[in-house]
């Protein structure tokens, strides 16, 4: 088992719970993607090429991005590092599963806090990453525009004056940017409103995703509602239309969660309270029903219902509870059946703030 830092312990600084509407949105995550004009889309590079690309962009990390305010960075080759070490940076949402699994010659460039990752050879030659907590847009938007733009002075991107930056995936073509937050919205789906908030996002330019990203299930009732369309409008657009739609599904939440109260103060305690109990005393906990229950738990602290665990330990928990960072913790040699009673052993002492154990 490697020491790698990152993936020693499960809370990034951006997973606090602090920022705005922090009770609602979880995090804010804006990506841009580049590639560099002279050299092949890392799904068509050669080996020496995808090689030419790393030390290109790692060069320009190494010299510094900026004259002041570059932050430390950390390069680290996922060449270096074992399945597992890859897998929690997976499941901490550091780095996509295609950078785990695929990419010849990929890096991902961490710093202090976690909250900026640059992948190296994913999709794109470069995809910079910054991980807010809560609902921070604009800010989240204005250091990856900072970033890009100092990457931009040292290299030459692909870039065609009609469409914008080209990217391997056309749908990435133009400004290259995805913009994405991640909600929680118990209430919507308590009270089956949901699918019509869903299918009038995606009406308006924008899509919904599960917590692991594209392909990935809405566990734990946390979607990840980010822009789909990158050609055709401005960066500004794309940052204002998901700024201004996720106020809306705020409010429809937090109707929601205010009509469940209302109506069904008894029945939503009584949940909440029985997934509190199951939570602290369960000896044997799959994965769906952990993030259920903690998600029913995150509500009624929200509510007021419960004095239970601050959203920062909740979001702890939901990359703890990851099979992934089950094995770094207890050992690669736990299996399946093991997993569950683990997770329910960790769960326990962590909400009873006890010292963890070994499983
Ligand atoms: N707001 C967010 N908070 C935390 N993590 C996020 C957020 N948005 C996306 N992620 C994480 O980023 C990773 C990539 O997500 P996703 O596949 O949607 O991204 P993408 O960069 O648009 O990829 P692609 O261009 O390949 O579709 C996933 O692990 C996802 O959970």
């Amino acid at each position: 088992m490697s020491n790698l830092r990152f993936t020693e312990h499960a809370l990034s600084e951006w997973m606090r719970g602090s920022g705005q509407d922090s009770d609602i949105v979880i995090s804010t995550r804006v990506r841009v993607a580049r590639n560099l004009r002279q050299l092949p889309f890392p799904l068509l590079a050669t080996n020496q090429q995808s090689g030419e690309v790393l030390s290109i962009l790692t060069g320009v990390i190494q010299e510094g991005l900026c004259e002041e305010g570059t932050p430390a960075f950390h390069i680290i080759h996922l060449d270096e590092l074992d399945d597992l070490d890859k897998k929690v940076l997976v499941e901490k949402h550091l780095i996509s599963p295609n950078l785990a699994n695929e990419s010849r010659n990929g890096a991902v460039v961490l710093n202090d806090d976690e909250s900026i990752s640059i992948m190296i050879n994913e999709e794109d030659h470069l995809r910079i990453q910054c991980l807010y907590p809560g609902f921070q847009v604009m800010e989240a938007w204005e250091k990856a525009t900072e970033l890009d733009d100092a990457f931009e002075e040292k290299l030459d991107y692909a870039f065609d004056d009609k469409r914008g930056y080209m990217t391997s995936c056309p749908t990435n073509v133009g400004t290259g940017l995805r913009a994405s937050v991640m909600m929680h919205l118990p209430a919507l789906v308590m009270t089956q409103q949901i699918n019509r908030i869903l299918s009038a996002v995606s009406q308006v330019g924008l899509t919904v995703r599960g917590i692991y990203g594209e392909g990935s299930e809405a566990l734990g009732n946390l979607f990840q509602i980010s822009n789909q369309i990158t050609l055709g409008q401005t960066e500004h657009e794309i940052i204002d239309n998901l700024h201004s739609v996720v106020l809306q599904i705020i409010e429809h939440e937090k109707n929601a969660r205010a009509k469940l109260l209302n109506d069904s103060r008894l029945r939503i305690t009584d949940r909440v309270m029985r997934s509190y109990g199951i939570l602290s005393y369960a000896a044997v906990m799959e994965s769906k029903e952990a993030a259920q229950r903690l998600s029913d738990v995150r509500l009624g602290v929200d509510l007021g219902l419960l004095d239970g665990p601050s959203s920062s330990v909740m979001n702890e928990l939901n990359v703890m509870t990851q099979p992934g960072f089950l094995q770094k913790k207890f050992g690669e040699s736990i299996h399946l059946g093991d997993r569950d009673s683990c997770r329910a052993k960790l769960i326990r002492q962590t909400l009873s703030g006890q010292q963890q154990e070994p499983c």
